[in-house]
């Protein structure tokens, strides 16, 4: 009979995690509505989230996804399928704003090790939307490295670098060429087993063929399929989880490789010009037409550039922006608890009243 069994430490899990006693450690490498596909030491079922966990959700963060670690209830009868008793705490999250409804969260993935950002070096080349991978990457909790893609479209390598270089803020670099035999030797070197990474960039920086050359013969799509459970059921995802011939994970989930939805850190980012901006005469400075402004002296000395500073305005303002969203979302949380803001308060009151 063929062996199963699978090692959760492949998948990430680290010595420390020890379930609930009847209960299974098991990580969720497939989503597809309600239906989940797991991976446990017992091998790869389907699995369902059980009534008391959707009873106590508040949203869809109380849900599991791709990436999550869970403690599930094995089948006696190994087709059916497991129960997702409880969700582990997470290291990394990421949400989304989903599609359409204006408040709500869509949880994309959880437990990233590594962002790996990606930028290609031909026309599309810009220093701008690197430094905003990086803001939105440093407030995420996963660590993050640049990864150059389309080495071959470029003619100014060294000058791309340097650039990257100013503003990567210490952060590995790597060059990568899908259509050179070694091109991909790099990343390769860089990605280690056991742990969690995932691609993010525009679309059409060449994530995919990335992916599809670290899966050497098993392509992406092929993937998808396999992502399934051992019995035969085959539901066809886009949301995975894929374990490299290396060893190393990779999450590839939609919304996961869009950048500009997610918080972003800006001051760990622009710390030139935090540093710089406490030297402004005023506190509340605003690095425009202030006098004495720190900032706006180290741009005319040539030590900051103009873009630069325009970067760290623009992501300013939209982080503002997204911080207004955030009211927005608390407001959804207490739609969802009691119905709105009155009802709220009617039961806070009542609270307050029984515990007199
Ligand atoms: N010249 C060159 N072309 C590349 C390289 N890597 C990818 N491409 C091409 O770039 C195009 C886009 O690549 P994809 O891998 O589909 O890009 P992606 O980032 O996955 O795009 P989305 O799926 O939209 O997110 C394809 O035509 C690839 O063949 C490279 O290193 N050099
Ligand atoms: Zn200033």
């Amino acid at each position: 009979m063929e062996d199963k069994t699978i090692k959760l430490t492949e998948y990430g899990a680290s010595e420390a995690q020890k379930p609930t006693s009847g209960l299974s450690l098991a990580r969720v490498i497939a989503t597809s509505h309600q239906q989940y596909t797991i991976v446990t030491e017992q091998g790869q079922f389907t699995a369902q989230v059980a009534g008391r966990l959707i009873n106590f959700a508040n949203g869809p963060e109380d849900f599991p996804t791709v990436g999550d670690w869970v403690e599930v209830r094995l089948p006696n009868n190994s087709a059916d399928a497991a129960t997702i008793e409880r969700l582990n705490d997470r290291t990394t999250v990421f949400l989304r704003k989903a599609a359409g409804r204006r408040s709500a969260a869509q949880l994309v993935a959880a437990n990233v090790d590594w962002l790996l950002l990606c930028m290609a070096l031909d026309a599309n080349f810009n220093v701008r939307r690197l430094e905003r991978y990086l803001a939105i990457a440093a407030a995420s909790g996963a660590r993050s490295a640049i990864v150059l893609t389309k080495a071959d479209k470029t003619s100014q390598l060294a000058e791309q670098l340097s650039t990257v270089a100013e503003v990567s803020g210490g952060a590995d670099v790597i060059v990568c060429d899908a259509t050179n035999e070694n091109g991909m030797a790099e990343l390769t070197a860089f990605m280690q087993p056991r742990l969690t990474y995932a691609f993010l960039g525009s679309s059409g920086v060449g994530k995919t063929t990335l992916i599809n050359h670290l899966l050497g013969k098993q392509s992406l799509a092929t993937a998808a399929v396999r992502a399934t459970d051992d019995h035969g059921r085959h539901t066809t995802t886009a949301r995975q989880l894929v374990k490299l011939p290396n060893g190393s994970l990779v999450i590839d989930t939609p919304g996961m490789r869009e950048l500009g939805l997610l918080e972003a850190n800006l001051d760990s980012t622009f710390s030139d010009i935090t540093e710089l901006a406490k030297k402004c005469r005023f506190n509340d400075c605003t690095h425009q037409q202030e006098p004495g402004c720190a900032v706006q002296q180290a741009v005319a000395d040539g030590q900051l550039s103009e873009a630069r500073l325009a970067s760290y305005r623009q992501l300013q303002d939209e982080q503002a922006n997204n911080q207004l969203r955030g009211k927005e979302r608390e407001n959804a949380k207490i739609e969802r608890m009691f119905g709105g803001k009155k009802q709220m308060k009617a039961f806070l009151k009542e609270v307050r009243r029984k515990r007199k």
